[in-house]
C-alpha cells in the first residue's frame, strides 16, 4: 500500500489525525520537500510527532526514481509525504496512477494547502481563475506565462493565486519573496506593455499561512514591493471584480497599506 499524505502549510501541527495514524502503523515514510517547506517546524520536530525517521527525497530520487518506492509498496505500508496537499500543485499524481496500474492499493490524505488557505483573506475560491507560478528568472529566460494568465483572469473579473519559485536542490536553497515576484510582474508589463498591471495595481500578499500569525496585506504593487513581509513563504493574489464582501473582507481581515 502507499499513502500519500499532507503535513499542511506551516508546522507539525498541520497534519490530519488521520496522517497520523497512518503514520504509526506504515512501515516506512518517505517525504519531498523540493516542491514546498513547512518553515515554522524542522524534519526532527516532525519525525518526533510521527514517532518514526522520515527518508527525505530529491526531486531526481521522485521525479527519475519513484518507481523504486512503488516497488517497495508492492510488500510494505509506504508512506509518501509533503508540504500542503499531496496533489495540489504537485506531479505526484504519477506515481499514483503507477501504483494503481501495477495493483498496489492507494491512500490519499488531504490536507491544509495553499490552495484552500487563500480563502483566509476572505477572497471566494468560485471567484479565482487559473493559478500561476512566477519562477526565477535565468539569462534568456523571463517566462511570460504568470502576465498571460493574469490577464486572462482579469478580462474574466477573476482573482489569481501567484505561487512563488522554490529552489531546494542540493547545493541551493532560495524561496522567492513576494517583494522578488512583484518586480517580476512589473518587469513582465514593462516587456510586454499590454497595460495589465501596473504600480497602482492592488494586490494581496499572503505570508506564513497555517501559521497563527499569518501576514495578509492588501496594497498598491508600489507601496508593498519594499514592504518587509518577514519569513517566507509567501505567496501572491491579483484581485479580479470584487464582490462587496470580498471588499469588506479585505478591509477588516487584511492590513491595508
Ligand atoms: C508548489 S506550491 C505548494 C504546493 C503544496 N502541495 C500545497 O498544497 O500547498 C508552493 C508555493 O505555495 C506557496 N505557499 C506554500 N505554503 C505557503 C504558506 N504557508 N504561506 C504562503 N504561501 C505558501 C508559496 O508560494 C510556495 O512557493
Amino acid at each position: 500500500m502507499i499513502v500519500f499524505a499532507g503535513l499542511g502549510l506551516y508546522d507539525e501541527n498541520d497534519m490530519t489525525l488521520k496522517t497520523l495514524k497512518f503514520a504509526k502503523k506504515v512501515d516506512k515514510i518517505y517525504a519531498e520537500f523540493y516542491t514546498s517547506i513547512l518553515t515554522g517546524t524542522t524534519i526532527e520536530k516532525i519525525e518526533e510527532v510521527l514517532g518514526k525517521k522520515i527518508h527525505v527525497l530529491s526531486r531526481k530520487d521522485v521525479e527519475y526514481e519513484g518507481y523504486k518506492i512503488i516497488e517497495e509498496a508492492k510488500d510494505k505500508d509506504i508512506m509518501f509525504l509533503t508540504a500542503g496537499d499531496p496533489m495540489v500543485a504537485t506531479t505526484h499524481i504519477d506515481l499514483a496512477i503507477e501504483a494503481k496500474k501495477r495493483g498496489i492499493e492507494v491512500l490519499i490524505i488531504n490536507a491544509p494547502s495553499i490552495y484552500s488557505a487563500v480563502g483566509i483573506t476572505g477572497l471566494q475560491l468560485y471567484k479565482f481563475g487559473k493559478t500561476t507560478s512566477i519562477v526565477f528568472p535565468e539569462e534568456n529566460y523571463f517566462p511570460e506565462t504568470p502576465y498571460n494568465v493574469i490577464k486572462e483572469n482579469l478580462e474574466r473579473g477573476l482573482h489569481t493565486l501567484c505561487l512563488l519559485d522554490i529552489r531546494i536542490e542540493e547545493n541551493e536553497k532560495r524561496f522567492m519573496t513576494a517583494n522578488e515576484g512583484l518586480k517580476i510582474l512589473l518587469e513582465l508589463e514593462n516587456r510586454k506593455k499590454e497595460n495589465v498591471l501596473s504600480e497602482e495595481t492592488k494586490v494581496v500578499v499572503v505570508a506564513r499561512l497555517g501559521s497563527l500569525k499569518p501576514k495578509l496585506v492588501y496594497g498598491k504593487i508600489k507601496d508593498l514591493i519594499n514592504y518587509d513581509f518577514g519569513k517566507p513563504l509567501h505567496s501572491i493574489i491579483i484581485p479580479g471584480k470584487l464582490h462587496f464582501m470580498e471588499e469588506e473582507a479585505l478591509k477588516y481581515l487584511c492590513e491595508n497599506i
